[in-house]
């Protein structure tokens, strides 16, 4: 496709494409616009989980990546629509690369961005910069005659060596906690992961850092309203199909994330953006 980025079949038949430049190496699905695999050269490690019983044919999102979630994010108010809408179970294509030798850039757009449980006209893009940093952003563009409300979020897994050794530093204020009904808590400090974690921070802090024995990240965000932060714990990571119990301690979703809405007018843009370092 060019100098760094090459395309393949998986034996499963998903589309992945791998980018191998000076600073990095990365895979992305085209099924979702779900990146998979992201390995600084600094360090040689690997900063994203994928669960090793993640689906990867292409009938269900694949657990583990950045699954992109949009036009909204969790459950629809109407039962049957799938969680985190419809962008991460479609096909996408690539329809630029800007490719320099220590960053490649990707813009993909999904095949088709309607569907049911949203009325609006919208065209979505999905621009990766490949580079020291991993740069994902989801650019949503209103390109009818009316206004529309969206949520979305970039529902990254990161990769950490033991859960019970994780920090987390950055966040402040409250939390919307979804395993004590919905309670609204002050951000605790220090923050481990102790037990099921499901938070919404409604907090639109830049930077945050994940910090384990092994390796720290920095997680930085624009465009959000809220940052969440998700661990299923022994018994959820049990219940999962795609997901071995066990590996509830080696992967941590800190996500950049819309959930209180955001209105775009007629001609609006606005850009969802993760950087991972
Ligand atoms: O299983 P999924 O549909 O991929 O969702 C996985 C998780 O995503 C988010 O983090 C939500 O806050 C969680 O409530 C949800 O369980």
């Amino acid at each position: 496709m060019s100098a760094h980025v090459s395309q393949r079949t998986s034996d499963k038949g998903l589309e992945l494409v791998n980018v191998d430049n000076q600073s990095a190496t990365a895979v992305l699905s085209l099924y979702g616009g779900h990146m998979l695999s992201f390995i600084p050269k600094k360090d040689n490690l690997e900063r994203l989980w994928l669960s090793p019983e993640a689906i990867m044919d292409g009938t269900k999102a694949i657990r583990g990546g950045i699954p992109v979630c949009w036009p909204w994010f969790a459950a629809h108010q109407q039962p049957g629509l799938p969680a985190h809408g419809y962008l991460r179970t479609q096909p996408w294509n690539i329809v630029h690369i800007n490719d320099a030798s220590d960053c490649t850039e990707l813009v993909l757009q999904p095949v088709q961005s309607t569907g049911k449980g949203f009325e609006g006209d919208a065209e979505v893009s999905l621009v990766i910069h490949v580079g020291e940093q991993l740069s994902i952003s989801l650019v949503t563009r209103n390109t009818g005659h009316s206004a529309f409300e969206f949520r979305a979020a970039l529902h990254s897994y990161f990769k950490v060596s033991d859960i019970s050794q994780v920090q987390i530093q950055g966040l402040s204020g409250q939390y919307i906690d979804k395993v004590q009904q919905n309670s609204l808590l002050p951000t605790p400090s220090p923050y481990n992961i102790l037990a099921e974690t499901d938070r919404i921070h409604l907090c639109t802090a830049d930077k945050v850092v994940l910090e384990d024995n092994v390796q720290q990240m920095a997680i930085g965000s624009s465009g959000h309203d809220s940052i969440v932060v998700w661990n299923p714990g022994l018994q959820k990571a049990a219940e999962m199909a795609d997901m071995p119990e066990q590996e509830y301690q080696h992967m941590l979703c800190i996500e950049t994330a819309v959930t209180r809405g955001k209105t775009l007018q007629a001609g609006e843009t606005h850009t969802l953006t993760q950087r991972i370092g």
